[in-house]
């Protein structure tokens, strides 16, 4: 990416200020960032927090090198209706939407635009994200490495097939919900225990914070270092068995079944 190239983000909600906002942290110029937003008073918002030009689509996608897609899935096919009239081939068009495919935006758009579908998540607000990146059929080498610029600074990258993209969504996309709910779930159970809520979120917090960090600085496998927790006979196996008693292992698989199937199907409802 060029120091001066601009870059159109249009949606502004959750993740599109997130990537905003990641984008100035990692030092991208706010004169080279533009905003599409569909709410007046959601963009006059970003407009006082960040500085950051608010446009119209049209003149945000007309303007920039690079166009960022940041609505819902539900939303994508009046956008591209809207935009289509002024995009052209040479700029980049970035989609960081749920199940919705690169051959879907490429039918919507003049022949020849490049289409990069991102699946992002929302620890890119702290810089912890994980984007996979998938090229479509209009993408050389240059755009990739656009894209992944874009997205590594807000995080990893990671380039997969298109196809795997509904898993990934499932997987790393949603993912951030499960960890949420598992803590939350463990927040409830410290108090049930008789834990002051406060003790019990530290408690929880930090040990999802350090499990973390261990898995990734150790490399070891999940179950390597769930049997180190496990002494013979002791409170872990407890725990342990109780989880899977309860199905919490079949829970996840069916979960993420439906998450993928979800993406899967919002691709479809969108046209
Ligand atoms: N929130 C998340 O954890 C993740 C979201 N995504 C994807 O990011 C996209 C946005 O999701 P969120 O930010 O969560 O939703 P959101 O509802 O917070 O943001 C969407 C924004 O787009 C705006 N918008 C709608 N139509 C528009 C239009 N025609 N022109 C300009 N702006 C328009 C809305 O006013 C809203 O501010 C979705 O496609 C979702 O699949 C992907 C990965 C993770
Ligand atoms: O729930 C959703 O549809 C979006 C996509 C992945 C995370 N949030």
């Amino acid at each position: 990416m060029s120091a001066d190239s601009r870059t159109a983000i249009l949606g502004a909600g959750v993740m599109g200020e997130t990537l905003l906002s990641g984008l100035i942290r990692a030092g991208r110029r706010v004169e080279d960032l533009l905003v599409g937003e569909k709410r007046r008073e959601r963009g006059e918002e970003l407009q006082e927090r960040y500085g950051v030009t608010v446009l119209g689509n049209v003149e945000a996608a007309r303007t920039a090198e690079t166009i960022v897609i940041v609505v819902k899935p539900q939303d994508m096919d009046d956008l591209l209706a809207e935009i289509a009239p002024v995009v052209r081939p040479g700029q980049l068009v970035v989609s960081l939407a749920a199940g919705i495919t690169t051959a879907l935006i490429e039918s919507r758009l003049p022949e020849g635009v490049a289409v990069v579908r991102v699946m992002p998540n929302t620890p890119a607000l702290v810089d912890e994200g994980m984007a996979a990146i998938s090229r479509g059929s209009h993408c050389d080498e240059s755009h990739l490495l656009e894209a992944e610029e874009l997205m590594a600074s807000v995080g990893r990258v990671l380039r997969v097939p298109e196809k795997q993209q509904d898993a990934v969504t499932a997987v790393s996309g949603s993912g951030p919900a499960y960890i949420f709910f598992v803590v939350e779930a463990m927040i409830e159970a410290g108090v049930h225990l008789g834990l002051p809520r406060s003790t019990a979120s530290e408690l929880v917090v930090q040990t999802v914070v350090g499990s973390a960090k261990l898995l990734r600085e150790t490399g070891e496998h999940p179950v390597v270092l769930r049997e180190r927790v496990t002494s013979p006979a002791g409170t872990t196996a407890a725990a342990v068995r109780e989880l899977e008693d309860h199905k919490v292992r079949a829970a996840f698989l069916t979960a993420l079944e439906a998450a993928r199937d979800r993406s899967r199907a919002l691709a479809e409802g969108s046209s």
